[in-house]
């Protein structure tokens, strides 16, 4: 085995829209030589049997234990926008092993060296996060985002592409920040909240809500 490099076989928990970008940048990252991820297919609890982007679709959801025991590795993709609760609470109901989540982080996408990334976060390519800035859990950062300096961006987090996060943001959990938005600095944003698209958040904001506008403000409060 010596000088072999054994990839650790992925399985993304999630469907096409999210899940297929997370295993276009591990597609790509084979392509440029890196070899310690390889996609294996998907959990998904309605395509059971189907191919998602030619890749299999492996079983549900709640087979993550069966398959981490197989010895298979995840990244979790679930991240439908304004529904952040009930991304956290699946999360958490499945108990998804966090010593099998992996971390993806594009090579095409600059993170600052004292930038801690906690398992299950992914970073796609062009995007920048800089120092001392915490990803935690399962945080997305989508194509061509800037996450400024001591961030703190909450587990199960959702940056669209494009957005623009300044720098001593805090933001809860399962929140998201759409396409494009831009986020002053120092401002704090609640869990389950949502910025929308094109969005310029200038305040803090709190638990499950939507703002939009420039500067964005109260669109509606989420039930879930
Ligand atoms: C590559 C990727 O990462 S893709 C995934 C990223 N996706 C996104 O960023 C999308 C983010 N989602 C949004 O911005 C959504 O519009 C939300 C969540 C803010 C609001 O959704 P909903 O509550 O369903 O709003 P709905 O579509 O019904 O629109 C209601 C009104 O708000 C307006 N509105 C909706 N979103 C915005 C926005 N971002 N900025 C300004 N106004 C908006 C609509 O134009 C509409 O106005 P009207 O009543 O005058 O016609």
């Amino acid at each position: 085995m010596e000088g072999r490099t054994v990839s650790k076989q992925i399985l993304i928990m999630g469907g096409e829209g999210n899940g297929g970008v997370i295993a276009s940048a591990i597609l790509d990252m084979n392509k440029k030589g890196y070899k310690e991820y390889e996609l294996a297919g998907y959990l998904n609890d309605y395509e059971v049997g189907n191919f998602i982007n030619g890749y299999p679709v492996m079983g549900k959801l709640d087979q993550v234990h069966e398959f981490g025991e197989k010895g298979f590795y995840f990244m979790w993709a679930v991240h439908m926008i304004g529904h952040g609760k009930k991304r956290r609470d699946l999360f958490y109901k499945l108990k998804v092993p966090e010593d099998r989540l992996v971390k993806i982080v594009h090579p095409n996408a600059f993170v600052a060296d004292n930038v801690t990334i906690e398992p299950g976060v992914f970073v796609m390519a062009n995007s920048y996060v800089g120092p001392a800035t915490i990803l935690r859990k399962c945080a997305l950062v989508m194509a061509n985002c800037v996450v400024g300096h001591n961030d703190d961006i909450g587990e199960l987090c959702h940056l669209s592409a494009g957005c623009n996060v300044s720098s001593y943001v805090k933001i809860g959990y399962a929140s998201d920040v759409g396409l494009g938005a831009a986020v002053l600095e120092k401002v704090r944003i609640g869990n389950y909240s949502v910025v929308g698209a094109n969005s310029l958040l200038t305040k803090d904001i709190e638990d499950s809500v939507i703002y939009v506008g420039s500067p964005a403000k109260l669109h509606r409060r989420i039930e879930e």
